[in-house]
């Protein structure tokens, strides 16, 4: 076995013993719990939350209970295969940060503190435009790190065409376009709390790096200062979303690069063949977690229609609702050639930094590994024999 994650499950049974349990469980419920602790209220609303009623976000959750495994027994002993190669970048198993804009306000050591520990632990992270250090900064300080660059597409495309030739500059091995972002979702919570993230400048870094978004700043205040920063904000917020996008916008960002792009937020089939006729590499299935349209129907329940329609000519990834290694088997044998982790990295790295974000993919890592060998799964593909419909459940659907 080229890794064995299981023994980290010692790790954290040993962190237990030491009553470091209700720091950073394993539990993943309890694991929010214990992050709402360590953020102020109206950050944690805003991360924990959703669109509208949250009844995405319930169903995203929901949608794995109606997936169950028949385990094989007694497999002859068969080396597990979980290391994955996708666009060039190597990874010890199918699992990717996603992309989080503003880790700087849940921890001060941010984006960097997750790159490297994805990159101890031979995982790829996704770094958001929205990121609090710029995607310069978190290139330098995880060296050999396998990233890649989400890009909301903004309203001045000059701009994000800059931002993508700054990341192939930097190292990133792919583009992700999140395309269900153009606006931002109606989050009452938010609206409640009048919470806007990025009034404190954080999740500028990669903006604020960025000569075309520098140049359009004002030249008579002083860089950093308040009211600076409340000027690049209100830029940010001009430039933010790109309400008049079509499928040709792929056609133009392969222009901008030879990186390979990928499109996420994608639930339909007929948005992931389009996507594919406009030349893109891979297709992420995700709703946001939940955070963008409320009752748009659930990722998982998503998936298996977007792998039939896309019939293995890019890979497929998948995001939303995906809390513990099982959750990340389920996927994998519903299709999903690799699956993105929202929420739960940001909540190791706001309890704890680097170590609460090694401690949360450990567990998940552990977790996979374990789920695959009780299952008699050696491969992925194993585990697309193993997941069967919950009986009366995912039938009904
Ligand atoms: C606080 C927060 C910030 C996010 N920022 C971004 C972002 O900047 N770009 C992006 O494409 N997705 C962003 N997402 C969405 C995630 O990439 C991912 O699709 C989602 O969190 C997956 O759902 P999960 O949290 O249930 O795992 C964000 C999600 C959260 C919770
Ligand atoms: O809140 C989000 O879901 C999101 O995608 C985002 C976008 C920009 C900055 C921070 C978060």
């Amino acid at each position: 076995m080229a890794e064995s994650w299981y023994t980290m499950r010692d790790e954290v049974f040993a962190d237990g013993l030491r009553g470091r349990v209700p720091r950073l469980p394993a539990d993943p419920a309890l694991l929010e719990e214990a992050a709402r602790q360590y953020l102020p209220a109206g950050l944690f609303s805003f991360v924990a939350g959703g669109a509208g009623g949250g009844r995405t976000v319930a169903a995203n959750r929901a949608a794995f209970d109606r997936w169950e495994l028949t385990p094989r027994m007694m497999p002859a002993a068969r080396p597990l295969r979980l290391r994955t190669e996708l666009w060039g970048t190597g990874m010890s198993a199918p699992v990717v940060l996603a992309p989080i804009g503003l880790a700087g306000l849940a921890h001060p050591d941010g984006e960097a503190a997750a790159a490297r520990v994805a990159r101890d632990l031979g995982l790829a992270m996704t770094l958001s435009n929205s990121s609090s250090l710029s995607l310069e900064e978190v290139a330098g300080a995880a060296p050999g790190a396998g990233l890649w660059f989400q890009l909301h597409p903004p309203k001045d495309e000059e701009l994000g065409a800059s931002m993508v030739r700054r990341a192939e500059k930097a190292g990133y091995q792919a583009i992700v376009v999140t395309v269900d972002s153009w606006a931002r979702g109606w989050r009452p919570a938010d609206l409640d709390h009048g919470y806007d993230p990025f009034l404190r400048g954080q999740g500028m870094g990669t903006f604020l790096a960025d000569p075309l978004f520098r140049r359009s700043l004002p030249a008579d205040l002083a860089v950093g200062s308040e009211p600076w920063l409340a000027a690049a904000a209100a830029r940010w917020r001009e430039v933010f979303g790109h309400p008049g996008l079509s499928y040709a916008y792929f056609d133009r960002l392969r222009e901008a690069t030879g990186l390979p792009v990928l499109i996420k937020g994608v639930l339909h089939p007929d948005d992931a063949e389009q996507a594919i006729a406009h030349g893109v590499s891979g297709v992420v299935v995700s709703n946001h977690g939940g955070r963008q349209l409320d009752r748009s129907t659930a990722a998982l329940d998503a998936l298996p229609a977007v792998v039939r329609q896309v019939a293995g000519r890019v890979p497929v990834l998948f995001d939303s609702g995906v809390r513990s290694g099982a959750d990340v088997a389920v996927a994998l044998g519903l299709g999903a050639d690799a699956v993105l982790l929202g929420r739960p990295w940001l909540y190791g790295l706001a309890i704890d930094g680097a170590e609460g974000v090694r401690h949360v993919l450990r567990c998940v890592l552990a977790e996979l590994e374990l789920t695959m060998l009780m299952s008699g799964a050696a491969t992925v593909g194993d585990l697309r024999h193993m997941v069967a419909p919950a009986p009366g459940r995912a039938d009904e659907r």
